[in-house]
């Protein structure tokens, strides 16, 4: 797993590596834009040699410092350049000074508006070094640069030769307009225009920031790329800030998941997942397949007297128990061996279903809430959140988060003001200090939290996009993934991460034209591509 900054983070290790004599504020610019120039060409080498025309927008702080090294360096690449300056060049840091200085000496600084005012692109290339970590406000006189961008991007290809412009748009660290933080976008009123800039290729420094996967921010950004810039990896800070760090949930090691020679199934747990009444039942019966698929020894669909005929009719590996309301679960639960319980997928939400999750809580065993077992206790979340325990997980979609948690997600969807912004990683923070256990809050950007502060996002954006998993049943299965895991003995953070990592590889496996069935039979070549 790799981690994500926030923008004070960032600041904190530079402001660390530069008090220490380790380096200069000056030699990170410089680095910095060294980093975007390779990036530029190791992304389109063919914009080397030739009639190569660069545009750098440079704006106020030290993003277009580095706008001003990456123009140097373009030029010293054999590119024809021109810069533009939003703002004030007196007012620049002093780093951005020193380079807008030395840029001075061979080219050219213009207003930003000459370049705006002007007809079409004019170049191959363009750099947008307007704003980065520093921004915290709106920038409505930008709104229609950032509309075109947003154009190019979206509406056509990249077509290199300035003179029928349509350039390849790189941004310096972030798209100018999103908040590093959060990855929202500072709204304006002028609302006809985009409130932020859209880009083919982000370069960002040493470490990804949370920005570049949460919110807007992974649709503006285009392709992140970060370039080492020679800080060290600061493992002082690092080890009294790890809680405070947000993690990428990456490609995971197959030990992870390996299972002892000689283990017997009682080994991998026993998963019990409760089922709905009947014609309710599908949900829950994909959960007991994900559970079954990724690893527990066995796996149990408690079912209502009235469903056991449609459940018996739809299962083979799964086993089948009848479990008639609270007072049955309370009997099943008295075996122990049920090491794992999944509750929610089809199980309506009638006050039996309240009965069922509260005598689920109080067996303190793993367990996770989904769907209906969540919407239940959309009036009295309270009750829910003083029986939950540290070994649980809920795994709420943004419509349940919002039931359960109304102030949390009104200060989430409230427009950013000014920077850094509330995030969906403080909001999922939030929400699992209050509910006493692992959130695994859903979306594109999966954020997880546990109620000790670690976070961590699960992406399925960039080269991980997988759309065609917003379908019917998919979070039911991802239920079963985070209760079979659980049952495997994983702890609920670890099952969490674990188990939306893998929901996101099995989407990506099959493809499009994805339902629900296929996700959990994509496993066994899932883990054989982990080299399991
Ligand atoms: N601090 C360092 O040593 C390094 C910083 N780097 C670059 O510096 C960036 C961060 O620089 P800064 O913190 O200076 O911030 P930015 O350059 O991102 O922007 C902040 C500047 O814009 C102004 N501003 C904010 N919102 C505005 C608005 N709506 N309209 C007009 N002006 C507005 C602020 O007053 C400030 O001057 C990073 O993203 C990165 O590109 C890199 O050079 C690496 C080293
Ligand atoms: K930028």
């Amino acid at each position: 797993m790799t981690e994500l900054l926030t923008a004070a983070q960032m600041r904190a290790i530079e402001q660390a590596a530069i008090e220490s004599g380790e380096v200069t504020g000056l030699e990170l610019m410089e680095r910095a834009g060294q980093g975007v120039v390779e990036a530029i060409f190791e992304e389109w080498p063919e914009l080397e040699g030739g009639d190569r025309k660069a545009v750098v927008l440079c704006g106020p702080g030290n993003n277009g410092g580095d706008g001003f090294v990456v123009a140097r360096l373009l030029k010293e690449r054999g590119c024809e350049v021109e810069v533009f300056l939003y703002g004030d060049a007196d007012k620049l840091p002093p780093n951005a000074k020193a380079n807008y200085e030395r840029w001075s000496e061979t080219g050219r600084v213009a207003p930003l508006s000459e370049y705006t005012r002007g007809e079409g692109w004019g170049c191959d290339l363009l750099v947008d070094a307007l704003f980065g970590t520093g921004l915290s406000r709106p920038s409505p006189d930008l709104g229609n640069l950032y509309w075109n961008m947003e154009d190019m991007v979206d509406g056509f290809g990249i077509e290199f030769g300035h003179k029928r412009g349509r350039p390849a748009i790189v941004a310096v660290d972030f798209p100018s307009g999103i908040c590093s933080d959060s990855g929202k976008e500072f709204p304006h009123e002028d609302a006809h225009y985009r409130f932020a800039a859209s880009a083919h290729l982000t370069v960002s420094f040493h470490q990804s920031k949370q920005g570049h996967f949460l919110s807007e921010g992974a649709e503006l950004c285009g392709k992140v790329v970060v370039k080492d810039i020679g800080l060290s990896e600061e493992k002082e800070w690092r080890k009294d800030n790890w809680k405070a760090l947000t993690k990428l949930i990456g490609r995971l090691h197959p030990n992870w998941f390996r299972k002892d020679q000689d283990g017997h199934k009682y080994h991998h747990g026993h998963a019990l997942v409760l089922s709905g009444s009947h014609g309710s039942t599908g949900a829950a019966r994909l959960a007991a397949r994900g559970a079954l698929r990724i690893g527990a020894g066995l796996v149990t669909l408690g079912s209502p007297r009235s469903a056991m005929l449609e459940n018996a009719a739809n299962l083979t590996a799964v086993m089948l128990k009848q479990i008639d309301g609270a007072l049955g679960l309370t009997e099943v639960l008295e075996d122990m061996r049920f090491n794992a319980i999944c509750l929610g997928p089809g199980l309506g939400i009638r006050a039996d279903t309240q009965a069922l999750v509260l005598t689920a809580l109080k067996a303190n065993r793993p367990t996770v809430l989904d769907a209906d077992a969540l919407t239940r206790f959309s009036a009295n979340p309270d009750v829910l959140f003083g029986l939950l325990h540290k070994d649980c997980v809920i795994t709420p979609h943004g419509g349940e988060f919002t039931k359960l948690f109304p102030d949390i997600a009104e200060k989430l969807a409230a427009p950013a003001v000014t920077g850094p912004a509330y995030s969906k990683v403080d909001a999922t923070r939030e929400a699992a200090a209050r509910a006493g256990c692992v959130v695994l809050f859903k979306g594109p950007d999966t954020v997880i939290a546990d109620p000790d502060g670690r976070c961590s996002i699960n992406s399925a954006q960039y080269d991980r996009a997988a759309p065609w998993l917003a379908t019917a049943g998919s979070g039911d299965v991802l239920a079963g993934f985070i209760s079979g895991l659980l049952a495997r003995g994983f702890s609920p953070m670890q099952a969490a991460e674990t188990g939306a990592w893998l929901h996101v590889e099995c989407a990506r496996k099959f493809g499009p034209g994805l339902i629900a069935e296929d996700l959990a039979e994509q496993l066994p070549a899932v883990f054989r591509d982990l080299g399991l």
